[in-house]
């Protein structure tokens, strides 16, 4: 059963009028989910941030990692909010000291993503923010990435879930008990 979203009818509708479809971006056949429109409305922006901030502190969460490029700018905000550490999980070959790396598939094209292992402790307990849930294989990654690092997962959270692509059948075993928190479902 899909768990409700964590967020007011109101709240969903203001967010969802503030993303724009982009038709074959950046490949024919893809919609891009826009979400610079969401960016430049401070109020909409804002009570985004406090809804993943709150989020991160329901779930016990020590750390937040946001995964680049997107997922920095409403990961960092949030992690301030809920006064946690900031780690980002960055394309390979960004980060400047050691690095655990994982290769991944995504929904126009594959990657490989990267953390620094020392920003982890062994007692972390990490939520992971992002702002598409598409075929899973990022998100995937990043919490392999947090486990090899021989930190805990707290849970996922998306602004938005591209259900039809099933990235949540894909992440279940990964999440192995963790919540996915998922404001969007389209
Ligand atoms: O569920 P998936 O199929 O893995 O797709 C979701 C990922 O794709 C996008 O990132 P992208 O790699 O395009 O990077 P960007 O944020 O730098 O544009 C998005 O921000 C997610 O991280
Ligand atoms: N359709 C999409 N729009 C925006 N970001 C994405 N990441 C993966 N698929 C995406």
């Amino acid at each position: 059963m899909t768990a409700a979203a964590p967020v007011s009818q109101e709240l969903q509708s203001r967010l969802l009028g503030r993303i724009r479809d982009v038709p074959d971006h950046p490949k024919p056949g893809v919609t891009f989910k826009d979400i610079t429109p969401l960016l430049a409305d401070p109020a909409a922006f804002g009570a985004l941030t406090d809804t993943l901030a709150e989020l991160c502190l329901r779930h016990g969460a020590t750390k937040v990692v946001g995964l680049e490029a997107r997922g920095f700018i409403l990961a960092a905000p949030a992690a301030v909010r809920a006064g946690l550490g900031f780690v980002p999980v960055r394309k390979a070959g960004k980060l400047p000291g050691a690095t655990l790396g994982q290769a991944y598939d995504l929904e126009y094209g594959s990657a490989e993503i990267e953390i620094h292992a020392e920003d982890l402790d062994p007692g972390d307990r990490v939520m992971v923010i992002d702002d598409v849930l598409a075929t899973g294989g990022t998100a995937e990654a990043s919490l392999s990435l947090i486990r090899r690092a021989g930190a805990g997962v707290a849970g996922v959270a998306v602004l938005m879930e591209l259900s039809f692509l099933d990235g949540r059948q894909r992440l279940e075993r990964s999440l192995s008990g963790a919540p996915l928190e998922v404001l969007l479902t389209l």
